[in-house]
């Protein structure tokens, strides 16, 4: 359905992306995740026909995204990393003017999104929040029912309860058959939604795999306090990961073992437990090299 083939695209500054391959099947939910400045959005733009690819290309249901990027219009739901709508129109007016573009007839998909996601469509675009906007492009890229969604960061800006919102949307997008790629460097959301994920870095794709072998790869880091200081050597002492930050206090990194971590932990004077939130950039540094080689 989507066929990235030796796509480069080199800016003067000589960054960009170089040599993508990677292909997304029909009903597939694919993250593509990479961190700041990986490339991510210059690979979107390329399957927009935004772009001139240096070399290489992308094709869409046969359709070549650059040479005959209208074609796609219709079939593709697009939600950009930067939204930069025009400004002076009220949001209702921009939907409007969306649907007519498109030549969308059935509208009651267009007022049911504006109603999950509160979207207040009143006031002009310009004064409108981040957060706003953000859910203003989700309504545009999802009201014309389309086959294939291409999202940029969706959940940008969304607080956490329009984000699992959004997630919920995806989830029923994924079951009604639709094809999605979305970029993120958010390891959860991907984890949560996608089939296989591919990985940028430096503007290459340093892996493409299944999001479970890719849970596979995540270490969780956690806080623990105890209120018996002799618990700590008893943590140090076995095969978990452990570093005493306090007399009372450790760190400890867990890595698919959680069944030895409750068990040791359940004979501790536990008082608290706090999750490290683990970067995804973390995840995949340290399981892959600046060549690109896995590095077990
Ligand atoms: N128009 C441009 N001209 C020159 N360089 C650019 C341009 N757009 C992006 N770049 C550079 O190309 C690289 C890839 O950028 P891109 O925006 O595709 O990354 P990204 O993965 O989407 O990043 P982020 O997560 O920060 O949005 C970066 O080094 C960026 O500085």
């Amino acid at each position: 359905m989507i066929e990235v083939k030796n796509l480069t695209q080199i800016y003067k500054s000589g960054k960009g992306v170089f040599d993508l391959n990677f292909t997304i099947k029909e009903g597939e939910v694919f993250g593509y995740i990479g961190p700041n400045g990986a490339g991510k959005t210059t690979t979107i733009r390329n399957l927009l026909g935004f772009a001139n690819p240096t070399k290489g290309s992308a094709v869409i249901n046969g359709i070549n995204c650059r040479k005959e990027a209208a074609k796609l219009q219709n079939t593709i739901g697009y939600l950009p990393g930067e939204i930069t709508f025009f400004e002076n129109m009220k949001g209702m007016e921009f939907l409007r003017f969306m649907c007519e573009m498109r030549h969308t007839k059935d509208l009651s998909r267009r007022d049911e999104l504006i109603e999950l996601f509160e979207l207040d469509t009143k006031g002009k675009i310009k004064k409108m929040s981040k957060g706003m906007k953000q859910k203003l492009g989700i309504v545009t890229a999802f009201m014309h029912d389309p086959s294939i969604y291409i999202l940029d960061e969706p959940t940008s800006g969304l607080d956490p309860l329009m984000q699992n919102l959004f997630m919920n949307l995806l989830d029923r997008e994924k079951e009604r058959g639709k094809t999605i790629m979305m970029s993120s460097h958010i390891f959860e959301e991907v984890q949560r939604v996608c089939d296989r994920a591919g990985i940028i870095k430096d503007g290459r794709i340093v892996a493409v795999e299944d999001v479970q072998s890719l849970n596979a790869m995540k270490q969780e880091t956690f806080i623990i306090r105890l209120s018996n200081k002799n618990d700590v050597s008893k943590l140090m002492n076995n095969k978990l990961d452990v570093k005493k930050i306090t007399d009372k206090k450790v760190k400890i990194t867990v890595n698919n073992n959680y069944k030895e971590f409750f068990k040791i932990l359940s004979d501790c004077s536990v008082i608290g437990l706090e999750a490290e939130q683990q970067s995804l950039e973390n995840v995949f540094m340290k399981y892959y090299g600046k060549d690109g080689v896995t590095h077990e």
